[in-house]
């Protein structure tokens, strides 16, 4: 550490630690590997036809946070920024290619966590996706009614799941998932397909089940969702974290870096984008204490 480094050690009782996590993905691309040049054109042509071109894309890079009980923290950033691979990682869906999230229960991602079965009916998947998420056949039987009440699927929650329209699934998807009361919520606002109707009713949910939640993730592009419903706000760009701080800090900075960039001004964005970064407080997770030491 450096003489001028401050260190910050977090009492209290965290919900959720994300510990130096990394995510690279390896996709093919379409590109050509090498460059087209004079005599060696057909072959490369060949090359480039034949074997997929490998390329890693860096969704995240070295990221570290602790949340505490009774945050709600919500996460911004342009389209590719890492926002939904940093919500899948920190829910179990996808491993980190590096690093580790640690959590004081199981976070439960509203909407898509249950794992359904499509030939099966809704009802059948109800009982299911209750079960998966760690519920009694007891506790199933008392909320049943609720969830498909909540999902709005009617006469079609006795139909197979392959027969629902993708509206349809993600509604009974959100309603199993709002059937327990989870102490760490993750909210993607990206995956709420529901209509109107089902907005209400969902809004409605996730509003009593973020007042219970002991911490709340929440990833929207509406900056007055933010702003109205969190208490702290993590900007993320091209998988990293720029800022991490008080809502309306990280949302002006933010709103400034891409009103620069709408009009063309890329220097001066990327300066915003430089400062925000150069002042951030870096989490580090070592041993078994959690500290914040200003780099
Ligand atoms: N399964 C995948 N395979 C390959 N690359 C992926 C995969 N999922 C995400 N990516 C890439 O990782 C990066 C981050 O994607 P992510 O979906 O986390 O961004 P996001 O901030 O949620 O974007 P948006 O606001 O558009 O929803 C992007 O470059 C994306 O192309």
């Amino acid at each position: 550490m450096d003489a001028d480094e401050q260190e910050i050690f977090i009492e209290g009782h965290p919900c959720v630690v994300v510990d130096c996590v990394e995510m690279r993905y390896r996709v093919a691309s379409s590109a050509a590997a090498e460059p087209d040049t004079g005599q060696f054109r057909s072959r490369f042509l060949h090359k480039a036809v034949s074997k997929p071109n490998m390329v890693t894309v860096r969704a995240l890079n070295k990221l570290s946070l602790v949340v505490e009980r009774g945050e709600s923290v919500g996460i911004i950033g342009r389209n590719g920024s890492g926002k939904s691979t940093l919500m899948k990682i920190i829910s179990g869906q996808s491993k980190p290619t590096r690093g580790a999230v640690y959590a004081s229960s199981t976070p439960i991602m509203l909407g898509v966590n249950a794992a359904l079965v499509p030939d099966l009916s809704g009802d059948q998947n109800v009982i299911l996706g209750c079960l998966a998420m760690g519920m009694s056949r007891a506790d199933v039987d008392e909320k049943f009614n609720s969830i498909v009440e909540l999902s709005g699927l009617e006469t079609s929650i006795h139909l197979p799941m392959k027969s629902y329209s993708s509206g349809m699934a993600s509604r009974l998807r959100f309603a199993i998932a709002a059937s327990v009361d989870p102490e760490i919520l993750l909210v993607d606002e990206a995956l709420n397909t529901g209509d109107a109707q089902f907005g209400d009713r969902s809004k409605r949910r996730m509003d009593e089940l973020r007042e219970q939640a002991g911490c709340v993730f929440l990833v929207s592009h509406s900056l007055e969702t933010i702003k109205d419903m969190c208490t702290r706000a993590v900007w993320l760009d091209k998988g990293d974290l720029i800022m991490d701080g008080a809502p309306d800090v990280a949302i002006k900075a933010y709103q400034d870096f891409t009103r620069h960039l709408s009009k063309g001004n890329n220097i001066s964005a990327t300066k915003i984008l430089d400062d925000a970064k150069a002042n951030l407080v870096a989490t580090e997770v070592r041993g078994r204490s959690s500290r914040r030491s200003r780099g």
